[in-house]
């Protein structure tokens, strides 16, 4: 296998694939090319960051490559499977068998206590938590005492862990999170992030973060950079520093790639 074999052979094996990926939305004056020509490959079981200035396309690439979104071009493959083409019942389908999500605003029910936020997912696609894992993340999450809580009864950093642990419980192939640690505090943040390196240490989790933060981003085993829709920069076993040097850079004006239309 080669690495240039990501539409072929390499599809197969990388936890997330994405090939020629474009995404543009409205038309005519008021166009937008958000993703111009993405390609790239997610290792399973490796902890990988979307870093960029604002507006270069880090929620568009990640909502194309959850299936949350659809692209205007190009191929996304989650493992051997093929997203481009798929309708909404196929997709939804993909997203609660393959998919774990994390968002920056925790997204629990109110209603429910932490327990059944944390098995929400399962209990809708008709599966029964393993007791062991089960047991397991709780543990690792720390919220054993918590589990009858309901959010409003958590704090921001604990309703974002049972956010985590409501994501691993169903062992899906990738976890994307989104900006996970934008509402919290620092040491709340670090909790939270040291949980999802844990994850993917411990227990071989893919895990693909959408971040601002360069701290945020020194946990992953690996950065992939933005600016104007384009892949421009990547960064292996980041330290803080050397991301916040990338980010530096790739905010000159005269770094920004020309965007091409989609024709
Ligand atoms: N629904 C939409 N309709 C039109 N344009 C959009 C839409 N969503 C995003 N865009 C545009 O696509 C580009 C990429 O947006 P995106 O939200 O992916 O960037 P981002 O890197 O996640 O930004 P931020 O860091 O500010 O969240 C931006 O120019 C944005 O204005």
């Amino acid at each position: 296998m080669s690495d240039d074999g990501i539409g072929t052979v390499g599809a197969a094996t990388a936890a997330v694939s994405a090939v020629d990926v474009w995404k543009v939305y409205g038309s005519g004056e008021a166009q937008v090319t958000a993703l111009a020509g993405i390609t790239t490959r997610f290792e399973k079981g490796r902890f990988t960051a979307i870093m960029g200035p604002s507006g270069s396309g880090k929620s568009t690439l990640m909502h194309c490559l959850a299936g949350l979104d659809t692209v205007s071009r190009g191929m996304i493959h989650i493992g051997e499977t093929p997203l481009t083409g798929m309708n909404d019942t196929q997709l939804t389908k993909l997203r609660r068998s393959k998919i774990g999500f994390i968002f920056q605003q925790f997204n629990l029910l109110p209603t429910l206590t932490a327990e059944e936020n944390m098995l929400l997912p399962l209990s809708i696609a008709g599966r029964k938590a393993d007791p062991a894992w089960f047991e397991t993340i709780v543990t690792t999450v720390g919220l054993k005492d918590r589990l009858h809580h309901r959010p409003t009864q958590l704090s921001g950093g604990q309703q974002q862990r049972v956010a985590c642990a409501r994501a691993l419980l169903a062992r899906p192939d990738v976890i994307f999170a989104d900006e996970p640690t934008g509402n919290l505090d620092s040491r709340a943040g670090a909790d939270v992030l040291a949980f999802l390196r844990n994850s993917v240490h411990d227990h071989g989790q893919t895990i693909i973060m959408v971040t601002h933060d360069p701290v945020a981003a020194s946990y992953a085993d690996h950065v992939v950079f933005l600016a104007d829709g384009r892949m421009v920069d990547e960064l292996s076993a980041p330290t803080a520093d050397a991301v916040l040097d990338k980010l530096k850079h790739l905010d000159l004006p005269e770094n920004q790639p020309d965007t091409e239309p989609v024709r």
